[in-house]
């Protein structure tokens, strides 16, 4: 959806579904179909909280049911048993869950291992321990479970039913609004970055901790917010309704289903998946509810892995116009129920947008870069330290465990080299380039950028001291186009700009390395060449001092590899220095100013090319069996 439709179609569709209250006797609207429309608000708040970190970021929480339940609790106990003003309760209910977001985001997101199903088996045990909490304490429940009665509500709203419904949709109103501007924000990129590869991310400069903290923070307290409304909704706040392992099961399902990476995604999920329980729950097949919906998620994570959302928003008008005439004609031929009939129609619409965009076919494949062209290597004449120091790295050492994958190694990078960093097969240069891009602290020595010591500094802040790197294994954003993937380190750089000035931004590097053609294209279609490319193009925009190329040529063809070498030496020309590491010593010596040459985590050589590759000890250790090859 772009941003125009939304910005008109959300505002309208909210007076909409405020006006289904407002003048609900007037349009004969039954009071069971604004019960039903308040349960799916609850959801599509609960989904859309989830939503906001699990499915932007791919950190897959477990533990909804801990902002439902302190949010629920917070109105039980301060409204339902001592009589404190609803609204005031729901600012508790924030807050509260703020801190325990605060409390989750500072231990997981520090620890890079609680990620992946670490940190989703962290999140379950929340709720479980709260829960725990509330049944033992006396002063929260006890074990009894609290009756929430009927707070005051302004008089021309009508039936409490319709102040429900009113409160409900402003808060999921305020939930989607929330994910919407972050989806077009800063944060929504970062964390999109975040769901591809972290670690690039926080290597081009994206300060990750931050953003995911702000992301919990905000799904806490819309979660809480809206266990807060759920207390009024259910009535009677007890242990098992609100701090219930369905609450995850049910919000992981509906954001997978409607499509987690689109702010209105769980809004799709949520209608259809509520829709679909209440109809079951209608013909007397409630107990079918769950296996119905495991078998609809199964079939749609295996034809529609993104989810319906993306599916029907890429053809609206056939969208609705197939559910609108689905939902007619079954309702006056088969003479149902008007919600059996609109939950025909919607399934019928998904499942024909998803047959269309299938028979469409897969995006066209994007022609192989024609501006690549070899360019005759020449061999630079070494500068031998000539520009001032840009990087030192002090007696360097670094363990694992036993393994001493470094140990006292110092490199000094100039100004206006390109440093070939070569040794055998874990002699530690991966391990080296790691350190000097600070995705690894050294276990001991120090890391010095234009005199700052940035030793144990986070990756993204040595980033912005002028560090860049490419990785071995291209790892581009795949959900970015190669622009935008560009544009990631231009926007997060040293100078942050946003969106539209990083894009235009993004051209230069793209031109540079020769991908400028394939700017529109997904990272999907480009071949192993074409990936490296993007990587280097990636890290130039970053507007490195020193850009490491790790193994930047590995598995190319002669062709590619000539080709590389003469991007590498565009790169090199517009004032970076580069410390490339490489196997193909015909690659590193046509490049290399320096030569550094590791064994077995030392520092064997350093110093001009020739020189090195005619050291006695060089030879034995690493050039042994190619020289006589
Ligand atoms: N995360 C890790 N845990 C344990 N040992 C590691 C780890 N990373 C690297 N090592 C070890 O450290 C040593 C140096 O590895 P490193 O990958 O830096 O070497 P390399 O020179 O880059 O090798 P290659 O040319 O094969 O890429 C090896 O013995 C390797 O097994």
């Amino acid at each position: 959806m772009t941003t125009r439709r939304a910005l008109i179609g959300f505002p309208v569709a909210i007076a909409v579904l405020a006006a289904l209250s407002l003048y609900r006797v007037t349009l004969g609207i039954p009071l069971a179909y604004l019960v039903l429309l308040t349960s799916i608000l609850f959801w599509v708040t609960q989904a859309t909280s989830w939503n906001i970190l699990s499915g932007y970021s791919g950190y897959f929480s477990f533990g909804q049911a801990a902002y439902v339940g302190i949010g629920a609790y917070s109105t039980a106990v301060l409204f339902g048993r001592h009589g404190v003003n609803f609204y005031v309760t729901v600012v508790v209910a924030a807050a509260l869950s703020a801190v325990l977001a605060l409390a989750i985001g500072a231990l997981a997101f520090r620890l890079r291992s609680l990620r992946g199903e670490i940190f989703a088996l962290l999140t379950l045990a929340v709720p479980f321990i709260l829960a725990a909490l509330a049944r033992i304490n006396t002063t929260i429940d006890g074990g009894q479970g609290i009756i929430v009665s009927v707070p005051d509500f302004p008089a021309g709203i009508g039936l409490f039913q319709d102040f429900l419904y009113l409160i409900s949709l402003l808060v999921a109103g305020a939930a989607v609004a929330v994910a919407f501007v972050m989806r077009r924000t800063r944060i929504g990129w970062a964390l999109s970055a975040v769901h591809d590869a972290e670690d690039v991310a926080e290597g081009l400069g994206v300060a990750t901790f931050r953003y995911k903290l702000r992301a919990l923070v905000a799904s806490a307290v819309i979660g809480g917010v809206g266990g807060a409304v759920f207390a009024l909704q259910i009535g009677f706040v007890a242990v098992d309704s609100v701090f219930h392992l369905t609450v995850p099961l049910f919000v992981i399902v509906i954001s997978v289903l409607g499509g987690r990476a689109h702010w209105m995604g769980p809004v799709a999920g949520a209608v259809l998946v509520v829709l679909l329980q209440d109809r079951l729950t209608a013909s007397g097949l409630g107990e079918w509810q769950l296996i119905v919906l495991g078998a609809l998620l199964i079939v749609l994570v295996i034809i529609a892995p993104q989810g319906i959302w993306p599916e029907l928003s890429a053809r609206p008008l056939i969208a609705v116009g197939t559910a609108a005439v689905v939902t007619a004609a079954v309702r006056l031929a088969l003479s149902v129920d008007l919600l059996d009939a609109l939950l025909a129609g919607l399934l019928t619409a998904s499942v024909v947008a998803m047959v269309l965009n299938r028979r469409a076919g897969p995006a066209p494949r994007v022609r192989p870069a024609e501006t690549e062209h070899a360019v005759a290597p020449t061999v630079p004449s070494p500068v031998d330290g000539a520009g001032r120091v840009l990087v030192e790295c002090a007696n360097v050492a670094k363990h694992f465990g036993g393994v001493r994958a470094l140990d006292d190694v110092s490199l000094t990078i100039h100004e206006g080299e390109i440093v070939g960093l070569v040794g055998p097969n874990g002699s530690g240069k991966s391990t080296l380039v790691s350190i000097l891009a600070g995705s690894r602290r050294p276990t001991a020595g120090r890391l010095i950028v234009e005199g700052r010591d940035v030793t144990g500094w986070p990756p993204h802040r040595v980033a912005h001291a002028g560090i860049a790197r490419t990785y071995q294994i291209p790892r581009p954003f795949t959900s970015m186009t190669v622009r935008d993937n560009v544009a990631m380190a231009v926007m997060f750089g040293r100078t942050p700009r946003g969106l539209v000035a990083a894009r235009a931004a993004a051209d230069r590097p793209l031109e540079t390395v020769g991908l400028a053609h394939l700017a529109d294209a997904y990272p999907a279609v480009l071949n192993l060449h074409q990936r490296q490319l993007l990587e280097i193009a990636r890290a130039l925009a970053a507007d490195p001092k020193v850009l490491l190329l790790d193994e930047a040529l590995a598995g190319l063809n002669p062709v590619e590899i000539d080709n590389a070498v003469a991007v590498i030496r565009r790169v090199h020309e517009s004032g970076v220095a580069i410390v490339i590491v490489e196997h193909l010593l015909r690659v590193v010596t046509q490049l290399a100013t320096r030569l550094v040459v590791l064994d077995r985590g030392a520092r064997l050589a350093d110093g001009d090319p020739k020189t090195v590759l005619a050291d006695p000890a060089v030879v034995r250790a690493y050039l042994g069996k190619r020289a006589h090859a």
